[in-house]
Protein backbone atom coordinates (compact mmCIF):
# COMPACT_ATOMS: atom_id res chain seq x y z
CA UNK A 1 0.00 0.00 0.00
CA UNK A 2 1.48 3.18 -0.88
CA UNK A 3 -0.58 5.53 1.18
CA UNK A 4 -2.74 5.24 3.94
CA UNK A 5 -5.01 6.82 6.13
CA UNK A 6 -6.83 6.11 9.14
CA UNK A 7 -9.62 8.23 10.37
CA UNK A 8 -7.66 10.95 9.32
CA UNK A 9 -9.18 14.24 10.60
CA UNK A 10 -6.85 17.42 9.24
CA UNK A 11 -7.33 20.58 9.82
CA UNK A 12 -5.15 23.79 11.72
CA UNK A 13 -4.44 24.70 15.60
CA UNK A 14 -6.39 21.42 16.64
CA UNK A 15 -9.61 22.80 14.46
CA UNK A 16 -10.60 20.32 11.90
CA UNK A 17 -11.39 21.42 8.42
CA UNK A 18 -12.43 17.79 7.10
CA UNK A 19 -12.60 14.77 8.20
CA UNK A 20 -12.24 11.41 9.31
CA UNK A 21 -11.08 10.56 5.93
CA UNK A 22 -9.85 6.38 4.97
CA UNK A 23 -7.96 6.45 2.06
CA UNK A 24 -6.38 3.76 0.72
CA UNK A 25 -3.85 4.27 -2.59
CA UNK A 26 -1.79 1.18 -4.17
CA UNK A 27 0.44 1.35 -6.99
CA UNK A 28 -1.07 3.06 -10.13
CA UNK A 29 -4.24 3.98 -7.97
CA UNK A 30 -4.83 8.09 -8.77
CA UNK A 31 -7.48 9.72 -6.30
CA UNK A 32 -8.79 13.08 -7.01
CA UNK A 33 -9.76 15.37 -4.15
CA UNK A 34 -12.67 18.33 -5.07
CA UNK A 35 -14.46 20.52 -2.20
CA UNK A 36 -15.25 24.07 -2.12
CA UNK A 37 -12.89 26.94 -1.43
CA UNK A 38 -11.93 26.49 2.31
CA UNK A 39 -13.16 22.74 2.27
CA UNK A 40 -9.78 21.36 3.52
CA UNK A 41 -8.22 20.10 0.46
CA UNK A 42 -4.66 21.82 0.60
CA UNK A 43 -4.82 21.15 4.36
CA UNK A 44 -5.57 17.37 3.41
CA UNK A 45 -2.91 17.13 1.00
CA UNK A 46 -0.38 19.33 3.17
CA UNK A 47 -0.84 16.54 5.72
CA UNK A 48 -0.25 13.92 4.17
CA UNK A 49 2.97 14.94 3.53
CA UNK A 50 4.00 15.28 7.56
CA UNK A 51 3.97 19.05 6.31
CA UNK A 52 0.99 19.65 8.73
CA UNK A 53 -0.09 17.05 12.03
CA UNK A 54 -3.23 14.96 11.62
CA UNK A 55 -6.16 16.83 14.26
CA UNK A 56 -6.75 13.18 14.27
CA UNK A 57 -6.20 9.59 13.05
CA UNK A 58 -3.24 9.04 11.37
CA UNK A 59 -1.12 8.89 7.78
CA UNK A 60 1.04 6.12 6.40
CA UNK A 61 2.93 6.11 2.71
CA UNK A 62 4.73 2.82 2.16
CA UNK A 63 3.66 1.08 5.07
CA UNK A 64 4.83 3.81 7.24
CA UNK A 65 4.45 6.87 9.66
CA UNK A 66 5.12 10.21 7.56
CA UNK A 67 8.29 12.13 7.73
CA UNK A 68 8.70 14.84 5.69
CA UNK A 69 12.40 14.96 7.10
CA UNK A 70 13.27 11.33 6.48
CA UNK A 71 15.24 10.18 3.33
CA UNK A 72 12.73 7.32 2.47
CA UNK A 73 10.40 9.91 2.25
CA UNK A 74 11.96 12.11 0.81
CA UNK A 75 12.59 9.51 -2.04
CA UNK A 76 9.42 8.40 -2.82
CA UNK A 77 7.32 11.29 -2.31
CA UNK A 78 6.59 14.00 -5.55
CA UNK A 79 4.79 17.23 -4.40
CA UNK A 80 3.11 20.40 -6.30
CA UNK A 81 2.42 22.58 -3.64
CA UNK A 82 0.97 26.38 -4.39
CA UNK A 83 4.76 27.38 -3.32
CA UNK A 84 7.50 28.25 -5.62
CA UNK A 85 10.91 27.66 -4.90
CA UNK A 86 13.88 28.36 -7.45
CA UNK A 87 17.58 28.65 -6.59
CA UNK A 88 18.71 32.34 -7.75
CA UNK A 89 21.20 31.90 -10.53
CA UNK A 90 19.98 28.92 -11.46
CA UNK A 91 18.24 28.57 -15.80
CA UNK A 92 15.60 26.29 -15.71
CA UNK A 93 17.23 23.65 -17.48
CA UNK A 94 20.01 23.68 -14.59
CA UNK A 95 17.29 23.73 -11.72
CA UNK A 96 15.62 20.57 -13.56
CA UNK A 97 19.03 18.62 -14.10
CA UNK A 98 19.73 19.71 -10.19
CA UNK A 99 16.65 18.01 -9.13
CA UNK A 100 17.11 14.75 -11.18
CA UNK A 101 20.74 14.64 -10.08
CA UNK A 102 19.83 15.46 -6.96
CA UNK A 103 17.67 11.87 -6.80
CA UNK A 104 19.89 10.03 -8.90
CA UNK A 105 17.45 9.84 -11.68
CA UNK A 106 19.39 7.79 -14.44
CA UNK A 107 20.44 9.53 -17.45
CA UNK A 108 19.45 13.21 -16.44
CA UNK A 109 20.36 15.50 -18.95
CA UNK A 110 17.94 13.04 -21.51
CA UNK A 111 15.04 13.25 -18.85
CA UNK A 112 15.41 16.97 -18.49
CA UNK A 113 15.56 17.79 -22.17
CA UNK A 114 12.24 15.60 -22.96
CA UNK A 115 10.37 17.18 -20.19
CA UNK A 116 11.14 20.24 -21.14
CA UNK A 117 10.07 19.32 -24.48
CA UNK A 118 6.59 17.86 -22.47
CA UNK A 119 6.13 20.56 -21.05
CA UNK A 120 6.54 22.79 -23.82
CA UNK A 121 9.16 25.18 -22.41
CA UNK A 122 12.41 24.10 -24.52
CA UNK A 123 12.74 27.57 -25.62
CA UNK A 124 13.02 28.73 -21.65
CA UNK A 125 15.49 26.19 -20.94
CA UNK A 126 18.53 28.76 -20.45
CA UNK A 127 16.08 31.13 -19.30
CA UNK A 128 15.96 32.23 -15.59
CA UNK A 129 12.83 31.55 -13.70
CA UNK A 130 12.09 35.02 -12.40
CA UNK A 131 12.27 36.20 -16.11
CA UNK A 132 9.34 33.25 -16.97
CA UNK A 133 6.03 34.05 -17.74
CA UNK A 134 3.73 32.36 -13.98
CA UNK A 135 2.58 29.59 -16.24
CA UNK A 136 5.93 28.56 -17.38
CA UNK A 137 6.97 28.76 -13.93
CA UNK A 138 4.42 26.33 -12.99
CA UNK A 139 4.81 23.99 -16.11
CA UNK A 140 8.97 24.08 -14.48
CA UNK A 141 7.95 23.45 -11.21
CA UNK A 142 5.37 20.71 -12.33
CA UNK A 143 8.31 19.32 -14.73
CA UNK A 144 10.39 19.35 -11.37
CA UNK A 145 8.20 16.53 -9.83
CA UNK A 146 8.61 14.34 -13.07
CA UNK A 147 11.98 14.62 -13.24
CA UNK A 148 12.93 12.41 -10.24
CA UNK A 149 11.90 8.82 -9.03
CA UNK A 150 8.36 8.41 -6.83
CA UNK A 151 6.24 6.20 -5.82
CA UNK A 152 3.73 8.78 -4.34
CA UNK A 153 2.82 12.17 -6.30
CA UNK A 154 0.60 14.91 -4.54
CA UNK A 155 -0.71 17.99 -6.82
CA UNK A 156 -2.27 20.47 -5.13
CA UNK A 157 -4.45 22.45 -8.36
CA UNK A 158 -1.63 21.68 -10.89
CA UNK A 159 -3.96 23.33 -13.24
CA UNK A 160 -3.00 26.58 -11.66
CA UNK A 161 -2.05 28.87 -14.62
CA UNK A 162 -1.67 26.29 -16.94
CA UNK A 163 -3.55 26.78 -20.40
CA UNK A 164 -6.22 24.42 -21.77
CA UNK A 165 -3.88 22.40 -24.11
CA UNK A 166 -1.16 22.07 -20.92
CA UNK A 167 -3.88 20.54 -18.88
CA UNK A 168 -4.69 18.20 -21.02
CA UNK A 169 -1.16 17.09 -21.52
CA UNK A 170 -0.91 16.88 -17.68
CA UNK A 171 -3.84 14.94 -17.79
CA UNK A 172 -2.27 12.52 -20.14
CA UNK A 173 1.09 12.57 -17.66
CA UNK A 174 -1.30 11.97 -14.78
CA UNK A 175 -2.53 8.59 -16.55
CA UNK A 176 0.84 7.61 -17.88
CA UNK A 177 2.19 7.64 -14.45
CA UNK A 178 -0.62 5.85 -13.47
CA UNK A 179 0.66 3.22 -15.83
CA UNK A 180 3.69 2.95 -14.61
CA UNK A 181 2.67 2.31 -10.92
CA UNK A 182 3.06 5.63 -9.46
CA UNK A 183 0.01 6.55 -6.48
CA UNK A 184 -1.42 9.95 -7.18
CA UNK A 185 -2.99 12.17 -4.83
CA UNK A 186 -4.75 15.32 -6.68
CA UNK A 187 -6.35 18.15 -5.73
CA UNK A 188 -7.86 20.28 -8.61
CA UNK A 189 -11.23 22.16 -9.37
CA UNK A 190 -11.17 21.85 -13.38
CA UNK A 191 -13.58 19.29 -14.55
CA UNK A 192 -11.67 18.52 -18.23
CA UNK A 193 -8.70 17.23 -15.71
CA UNK A 194 -10.79 15.47 -13.42
CA UNK A 195 -13.12 14.17 -16.53
CA UNK A 196 -10.01 12.97 -18.68
CA UNK A 197 -7.54 11.61 -15.72
CA UNK A 198 -11.12 9.66 -14.83
CA UNK A 199 -10.21 8.65 -11.51
CA UNK A 200 -12.64 7.82 -8.34
CA UNK A 201 -13.00 11.62 -6.78
CA UNK A 202 -13.01 12.46 -3.28
CA UNK A 203 -15.46 15.46 -2.23
CA UNK A 204 -14.38 17.17 1.20
CA UNK A 205 -16.89 18.72 2.94
CA UNK A 206 -18.78 18.45 6.19
CA UNK A 207 -19.11 14.59 5.05
CA UNK A 208 -16.07 13.42 3.07
CA UNK A 209 -17.39 10.74 0.23
CA UNK A 210 -16.21 9.01 -2.92
CA UNK A 211 -18.00 10.02 -6.02
CA UNK A 212 -17.32 9.06 -9.40
CA UNK A 213 -15.30 11.16 -11.79
CA UNK A 214 -18.08 12.18 -14.33
CA UNK A 215 -20.27 13.38 -11.74
CA UNK A 216 -17.76 15.31 -9.59
CA UNK A 217 -16.85 16.87 -13.09
CA UNK A 218 -20.54 17.71 -14.15
CA UNK A 219 -20.91 19.36 -10.77
CA UNK A 220 -18.05 21.26 -10.94
CA UNK A 221 -18.79 22.23 -14.61
CA UNK A 222 -22.37 23.19 -13.53
CA UNK A 223 -20.57 25.37 -10.69
CA UNK A 224 -18.62 27.39 -13.25
CA UNK A 225 -22.01 27.81 -15.48
N1 LIG B 1 -2.28 28.51 7.73
C1 LIG B 1 -3.53 28.39 8.16
N2 LIG B 1 -3.85 28.65 9.45
C2 LIG B 1 -5.10 28.51 9.92
N3 LIG B 1 -6.14 28.11 9.15
C3 LIG B 1 -5.89 27.84 7.85
C4 LIG B 1 -4.57 27.97 7.29
N4 LIG B 1 -4.63 27.63 5.98
C5 LIG B 1 -5.92 27.32 5.73
N5 LIG B 1 -6.67 27.45 6.84
C6 LIG B 1 -8.10 27.16 6.97
O1 LIG B 1 -8.30 25.76 6.81
C7 LIG B 1 -9.51 25.53 6.08
C8 LIG B 1 -9.19 24.68 4.87
O2 LIG B 1 -8.34 25.42 4.00
P1 LIG B 1 -7.66 24.76 2.71
O3 LIG B 1 -6.64 25.73 2.23
O4 LIG B 1 -7.25 23.40 3.04
O5 LIG B 1 -8.91 24.72 1.71
P2 LIG B 1 -8.96 24.28 0.19
O6 LIG B 1 -10.04 23.27 0.06
O7 LIG B 1 -7.61 23.87 -0.29
O8 LIG B 1 -9.41 25.64 -0.49
P3 LIG B 1 -9.14 26.29 -1.94
O9 LIG B 1 -10.06 25.61 -2.92
O10 LIG B 1 -9.53 27.71 -1.71
O11 LIG B 1 -7.68 26.12 -2.28
C9 LIG B 1 -10.10 26.91 5.74
O12 LIG B 1 -11.09 27.19 6.69
C10 LIG B 1 -8.92 27.83 5.87
O13 LIG B 1 -9.35 29.11 6.26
Amino acid sequence: MVLRTHGLVVGHDRSPACGPVDVALERGDVLSVVGDNGAGKSTLLRTVLGLLEPVGGRVEVLGRAVDEREAWFRAAVASVLDTEAFIPGVTAREHLLLVARGHATPGPEGVVDDLLDRFGILDAGSRYPASLSSGQRRRLLLAAAFARPRELMVLDEPEQRLDGDMRRALATMIRDEQARGTAVLLATHDPVLLREVGAPVLVVGDRCVVVHAQDAADRLAGDRG
